[in-house]
């Protein structure tokens, strides 16, 4: 029978399945923050259990972590107790842990690739939703609850029942100075966030095999944002080459068993697939949202939409209600509107590939004088220091941008570093929503690029003109 990525994935890690599809599935990588895992640890205290194998885990701090100077410790008692609570833990249940001074530190989704923990034809999960983003190496990966992660942490499995299958199929060239962002921002303006409901997503075509891997984990990424429970990417040379090395990457002949293994990690040719979604590479134009969700999304040239022109009832409510929390008016061009802040970071894009091409952008330029500030947080402590091998920290600070220490940072505004209310941001994160970013902030999502390039010109800006 012909099988897709997906029906590959999951039929090698069934280790039982119930009549009704629910399955126990063997979980291969479990990578831990400190949001969702102080509860899961507290209840196998309680239960008098230890991990089921504690290799599998690897566990690091990354919401609640300063980006500044961090040898004053977390000023934040919250915050502050989330990291030493992940660090006792870490310590008592024996744990691989980067703790928030170690150079391997970053965003867990960062630092998992990096370090070669996340593997092609894994079960990789992790107590947050964006876990999505390991699925660019072949693997099922996706988010999971705190009670999971103890589960997890106590039994190496977790109850899952099969998704659906739907593959997005994006053919063509990508047109200069549009990236993977754009990419992924394009299909969730096409098939909304709830489009993915229900299914898994395979991600294939040239423009996705064309891509880095630094651009299939942005990709898969937002997954997430479109519904989708996981993203995935077949494996090819792209995938191989990235993995082989890396600390957690098998070696030797295990390494030549693994790859003519990995090797096989692709939908077979005439599979079917639920759902098949096919866009045109280019065709796609940098986007920038302009609502409070990553669906109400539009190119650079274009203008904030008008609810006026919207028939659907709920959707024109939506829009206006957005539009008044955003502080626009319908029809203004997408090049009008001024920004108070730039981050460029998160797990979406805080790789060394964004870095550089948002470092291409300020090279020689300055920020904006109505920018109040821009900061540039790498998403791991490895790529911070590629990006100083590469001058890149030079390149931002000479441009007026900080250059910050890694982790979730203003993505999420867990941290000391957030919009105040009323502020407008261009951010490379993924998510919108009202208050995200800190109370009464306006989060508007683009690419690396289309960031510094607002930073720079004080509005969004076509990076392709620059
Ligand atoms: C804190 C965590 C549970 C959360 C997630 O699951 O995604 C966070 O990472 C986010 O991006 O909102
Ligand atoms: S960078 Fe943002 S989206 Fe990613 S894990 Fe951290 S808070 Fe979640």
């Amino acid at each position: 029978m012909l099988k897709t990525l997906y029906d590959k994935l999951w039929e090698s890690h069934v280790v039982r399945a119930d009549a009704d599809g629910t399955t126990v599935l063997y979980i291969d990588r479990h990578l831990v923050h400190e949001v969702t895992s102080p509860q899961a640890f507290e209840g196998l205290r309680e239960a008098h259990r230890g991990l089921w194998r504690t290799a599998a885990n690897l566990a690091v701090a990354d919401h609640n972590v300063p980006t500044t100077d961090r040898r004053e410790g977390i000023a934040d008692p919250t915050s502050r107790l989330q990291v030493e609570t992940l660090d006792a833990n870490a310590k008592s249940f024996g744990l691989t842990y980067f703790n928030m001074n170690d150079k391997r530190q970053g965003i867990v989704h960062v630092i998992g690739p990096e370090q070669g923990a996340t593997l092609p034809g894994m079960t990789v999960v992790c107590g947050d939703s964006h876990t999505s983003t390991h699925g660019a190496f072949g693997c099922l990966a996706h988010g999971i609850g705190t009670s999971e992660v103890e589960h997890v942490l106590a039994t190496q499995t977790l109850l899952a029942k099969k998704s659906k299958s739907m593959l997005v199929q994006v053919d063509g060239a990508l047109p200069k100075g549009v990236t993977a962002k754009d990419i992924v921002l394009a299909v969730i303006g096409k098939i909304g966030t709830a489009g993915g409901t229900g299914y898994a997503i395979e991600f294939g075509g040239s423009t996705i095999r064309s891509l880095s891997m630094e651009g299939r984990m942005t990709v898969c990424n937002m997954a997430i944002e479109a519904g989708a429970r996981a993203g995935m990417v077949a494996v090819d040379d792209t995938t191989i080459d990235y993995v082989k090395g890396r600390p957690f990457s098998p070696v030797g002949p295990q390494w030549e068993q693994a790859v003519a293994y990995w090797r096989t990690l692709h939908t077979d040719p005439g599979a079917k697939f639920d759902m098949v979604v096919r866009l045109d590479a280019s065709q796609i134009r940098p986007q920038v949202t302009w609502g409070t969700s990553p669906e109400m999304v539009t190119a650079i040239d274009g203008r904030v939409p008008d609810p006026d022109q919207e028939k659907d009832a709920v959707r024109r409510d939506a829009m206006e209600k957005a539009l008044t929390y955003m502080a626009l008016t319908p029809n203004t061009p997408i090049e009008n509107i001024r920004i108070d802040k730039v981050f460029i970071g998160s797990c979406t894009n805080s790789r060394i590939e964004d870095l550089r091409e948002a470092a291409h952008v300020v090279r020689g330029r300055q920020r904006a004088s109505n920018v109040k500030l821009a900061m540039v947080v790498p998403g791991s402590g490895l790529v911070k220091e590629q990006a100083e091998r590469e001058g890149l920290d030079k390149i931002f600070k000479a441009a007026g941008f900080e250059w910050r220490e890694p982790g979730c940072s203003m993505c999420l505004a867990m941290n000391a570093d957030r919009l105040e209310p009323g502020e407008r941001c261009a951010s490379t994160s993924n998510r919108n929503f009202e208050g995200r970013q800190g109370q009464g902030g306006r989060t508007h999502l683009v690419s690396p690029a289309m960031a510094a390039a607002a930073g720079i010109a004080g509005h969004f800006v076509d990076v392709r003109s620059l």
